[in-house]
């Protein structure tokens, strides 16, 4: 790793000279966090999103990943998805089937991705329904300081305008806090039609990683991370802040090239 530390209150930051080592490195800090949540609950319950981060996971389809891993045990869900069919270009499902689903042995029916044949609002409904009963059964932890279910691991991207899952910039989307799982129309980033979790489910999660490469989101990394005072604009991604979780950023080089110096201290 070219450069680690923990920032006084923004999380792991770990810095990576390629992409390679990028992947790597999520590779193993993913199959330490299974691991460790199959030791102590007997499943793993795990949120992707879609984006680039498919792609920076592949290595966990690859020695040693692919025999080491319990795959048997882990249970997939969703922090966002687009509302279109599931094997339309755009849809998270199908991204993270092609690129990685169908490439490990997961049990189908761990697999919890949303109804596609119904409304954004009826499809958020159902998803949320169904993250109720899963945590009845303790498939999905919950908070103890909130009725928020907690994932063992929610995997975030952000977009070159900081957001992360379907939560964009200055949209009311970020208010929402009585449901676990809302939905929006009016996406600025198409397709319009998504489903998100919400902040407190993202911030009740028992990690939080979130993945950014490249230089085009080095400005969106220094307004989520470093200290940028109270005039400027608040990114989604830095309402990213697990109450009792851990957060840890996975970044390359370009994408951290525009924070400030003294995060790299440690
Ligand atoms: O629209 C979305 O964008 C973000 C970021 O995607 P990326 O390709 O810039 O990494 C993604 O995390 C989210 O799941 C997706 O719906």
């Amino acid at each position: 790793m070219a450069l680690s530390g923990v920032h006084k209150d923004r999380g792991e930051l770990r810095i990576h000279e390629s992409l390679d080592e990028l992947g790597t490195d999520l590779a193993d800090y993913i199959a330490e966090l299974s691991e460790a949540s199959v030791k102590e609950r007997g499943v793993f319950a795990i949120a992707l999103s879609g984006g680039s981060l498919i792609g920076l996971m592949g290595k966990l389809c690859e020695a040693p990943y692919s025999k080491t891993v319990d795959w048997a045990k882990w249970y997939i869900f969703w922090a966002d998805e687009r509302v279109v069919a599931k094997n339309h270009a755009d849809s998270n499902y199908k991204l993270a089937k092609d690129g990685f689903l169908s490439k490990v042995p997961i049990v189908p029916s761990h697999v919890h991705s949303i109804n596609d044949s119904v409304s954004a609002e009826e499809a958020a409904n159902e998803y949320e329904f169904v993250i109720r009963q899963l945590v009845k059964t303790r498939t999905i932890s919950v908070s103890d300081i909130s009725d928020c279910p907690k994932f063992d691991l929610i995997l975030l991207g952000m977009g070159p305008d900081g957001h992360v899952a379907s939560l964009f910039p200055s949209h009311s989307v970020l208010d929402a806090n009585n449901e676990w799982v809302t939905f929006i129309t009016d996406s600025p980033k198409p397709p319009p039609e998504r489903i998100t979790f919400t902040l407190p489910v993202i911030n009740s999660a028992s990690n939080v990683a979130v993945v950014v490469a490249g230089e085009g989101k080095a400005e969106a990394v220094h307004m989520a991370i470093d200290d940028i005072g109270p005039d400027c604009p608040l990114v989604p991604a830095r309402m990213v802040q697990p109450t009792k979780g851990k957060l840890a950023w996975f970044l390359d080089m370009p994408a951290a090239s525009k924070l400030n110096s003294y995060v790299f201290s440690e």
